[in-house]
């Protein structure tokens, strides 16, 4: 399928798109949100896709949304579109992991995109921010939210309120980011860690994904009562025979994503 503004490709069982509008910092105009839409789409629907990574350039990761595009938007235009909702929150349904790789700028919506996958890897350039107070507007895209219970309250109010910018040891300390890696190693890091991801049992990594995203929608105890279940359901799967049965066999797993 020809984008516009991303790349689509496939690194074996692993499905990469790169945000391609380099002009403008990947700024994440409604086209791009469309495209991106529709690769997710397909590597959600191709069985031989265990994950995906989401990226952008050495200078940006993304720089937010397309501050060109919004700047003229009526009120009515914003509600009637449910502008930032539709499309954007995609990549929160996606089933198979998504992974952030981040270099250089993660701004406004391109950070609140970077939230929405599983997990960053960031790279030692990488800088992260919420500014959008200082163009007269506040994060619409989960900002508010996804940064706070990613970093706590005191760090995520003082970035949103003043827009400052934190850097890639920073985001690590708070949390924000799996890991650092060097710029240059980025994507094939990000590459290998999703290819671990997708050479897993599919409906194991699907359950464990599933539990671990409970612990931002309910109680401790719904959370835990939710993991257990998923434990005890993966003793269905012909996966976990095989998984335990490799392990005193002292063998590599034979998974058949069944
Ligand atoms: C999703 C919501 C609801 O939360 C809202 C948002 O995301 S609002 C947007 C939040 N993001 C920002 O406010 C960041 C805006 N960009 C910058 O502050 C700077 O570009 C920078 C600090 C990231 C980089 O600065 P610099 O290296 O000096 O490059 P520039 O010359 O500024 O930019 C190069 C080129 O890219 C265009 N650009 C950058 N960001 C955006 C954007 N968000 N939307 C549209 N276009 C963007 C910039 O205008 C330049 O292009 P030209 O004007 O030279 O054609």
């Amino acid at each position: 399928m020809p984008f516009e503004n991303i790349i689509v490709e496939t690194r074996g069982q692993v499905g990469l798109i790169t945000l391609n509008r380099p002009k403008a910092l990947n700024a994440l105009c409604a086209a791009l949100i469309r495209e991106l839409g529709q690769a997710l789409d397909t590597f959600e629907a191709d069985a031989e896709i265990g994950a995906i990574v989401l990226t952008g350039s050495e200078k940006a990761f993304a720089a937010g949304a397309d501050i060109k595009e919004m700047a003229s938007k009526s009120y009515m235009d914003a509600y009637l579109e449910d502008f930032i909702t539709n499309g954007w929150e995609r990549v929160t349904k996606c089933r198979k992991p998504v992974i952030a790789a981040v270099a250089g700028y993660a701004l406004g919506g391109g950070c609140e995109m970077a939230m929405m996958c599983d997990f960053i890897l960031a790279a030692d350039t990488a800088k992260f921010g919420q500014p959008e107070i200082t163009i007269g507007t506040i994060p619409g895209a989960g900002g508010t939210q996804r940064l706070t219970r990613a970093v706590g309250k005191s760090k995520a109010m003082e970035m949103v309120l003043t827009g400052r910018m934190m850097d890639a040891a920073e985001a690590e300390r708070a949390g924000l980011v799996s890991r650092i890696v060097p710029a240059a190693d980025l994507l094939d890091e990000t590459i290998k860690v999703a290819e671990r991801i997708a050479s897993m049992s599919r409906p194991i990594v699907y359950m464990a994904k599933e539990a671990v995203n409970a612990a931002f929608e309910t109680t401790l105890a719904q959370g835990v009562h939710l993991e257990r279940r998923l434990f005890q359901s993966a003793f269905a799967t012909e996966d976990q025979k095989e998984g335990m049965a490799a392990f005193s066999e002292k063998r590599s797993p034979a998974f058949k994503n069944r």
